[in-house]
């Protein structure tokens, strides 16, 4: 068994509103293996950026967070306190869709490279977080990196930027490195060249990532394992090659329909299309399967009953309907 970097069992979130409580996450579990790269998939409103912000203490202050169990680098972690907010920025690292989250407009990528990496090595001389800082943006495929470090975030391109902030993410050396969505905000041929620096420095580095993307093809190039979510429940996961050629989830099987090829070339102009239906209110969930409302194969049982949980080559669903 993989020595797990990061274990969460059963996590809920959810929101009160004036009326009514919005039920966010319903019982999600998520295992990240050192050095493992794990997907997190699912249409839009399914909660993917809810667990990164869980986990990174960034939730709004309205939230209620839950969980049964949850570790971290050997040790006991708790949500919503002062414990997720320590290990943002050392342990845990995040890029975000739009790189301009985390630049400042006001200093140089420089002096924002070297800030990053104070916390970490508190006692090394600027020089030498300044080298490091130039070393890494040769690495991430940053031109002409000397003289760029000088430069301000408004004078890179947004794929540029999107480098600089990887470069910043991978700086701090952090043991699990979250990149939510890292692509969206780019063009189509930038976005496949953003995608070949994150996969070559995810074989070299021993970070574990979580990637977060509605594409199953970014999913399927940068990912060992998949989390399948709908309406904040995890309906499916297991290895990428497993749930990929042989999905078991009626919704998974949904989502790739709608995809042309996860293993085709990764090509970023491929996009979800829409499955027929919405998804249900989260703040009045269905007490059978969440997906039933929408399933093409449910029947009676599947509104009455919460789905099973089975288990086949290594990958676990939750449905009823027996495996063929
Ligand atoms: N402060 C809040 N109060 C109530 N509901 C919220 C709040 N913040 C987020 N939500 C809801 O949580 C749900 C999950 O959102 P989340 O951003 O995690 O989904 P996602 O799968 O990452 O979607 P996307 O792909 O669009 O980023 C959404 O329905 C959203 O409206």
């Amino acid at each position: 068994m993989t020595d797990a970097l990061l274990t969460i069992e059963d996590l809920h979130v959810s929101y009160r509103g004036h009326e009514s409580t919005a039920h966010i996450l319903d019982g999600v579990d998520i295992t990240i293996g050192r050095g493992q790269s794990v997907g997190l998939v699912g249409e839009s409103g399914s909660g993917k950026s809810t667990v990164a912000f869980a986990l990174l203490g960034l939730l709004d202050g309205n939230a209620q967070v839950s969980t049964r169990r949850a570790a971290f680098d050997g040790r006991e972690m708790r949500f919503g306190v002062d414990e997720t907010r320590a290990l943002r920025g050392t342990d845990i690292a995040m890029i975000f869709q739009d790189p301009m989250t985390a630049l400042n407009p006001m200093f140089t990528i420089g002096t924002q490279l070297v800030d990053i990496q104070r916390r970490r090595f508190p006692r090394e001389s600027r020089n030498r977080l300044w080298g490091r800082a130039q070393a890494m943006l040769v690495d991430v495929g940053v031109p002409d990196a000397a003289a760029r470090m000088h430069r301000y975030p408004h004078e890179f391109s947004g794929g540029m930027r999107q480098r600089v902030v990887i470069a910043m993410a991978l700086l701090v050396e952090p043991k699990l490195l979250i990149a939510d969505e890292p692509t969206t905000a780019l063009d189509a041929t930038i976005e496949a060249q953003v995608v070949e620096v994150l996969d070559r420095l995810r074989q070299r580095t021993s970070a574990s990532m979580l990637v977060i993307s509605h594409s199953m093809g970014l999913i399927a190039e940068l990912c060992d394992s998949v989390i399948v979510m709908y309406a904040g429940t995890v309906v499916e996961h297991g290895p990428v090659r497993v749930v990929f050629s042989r999905p078991r989830h009626p919704y998974t099987r949904a989502l790739l329909a709608c995809e042309i090829d996860p293993y085709a070339a990764f090509d970023p102009s491929q996009d979800l299309a829409t499955i027929p239906g919405t998804v249900p209110d989260p703040a009045r969930r269905p007490q059978g399967c969440i997906f039933a409302s929408r399933c093409p194969a449910r029947h009676d049982r599947c509104n009455e009953r919460p789905p099973r949980r089975q288990t086949r080559e290594g990958r676990t669903y939750s449905c009823w309907q027996e495996a063929a």
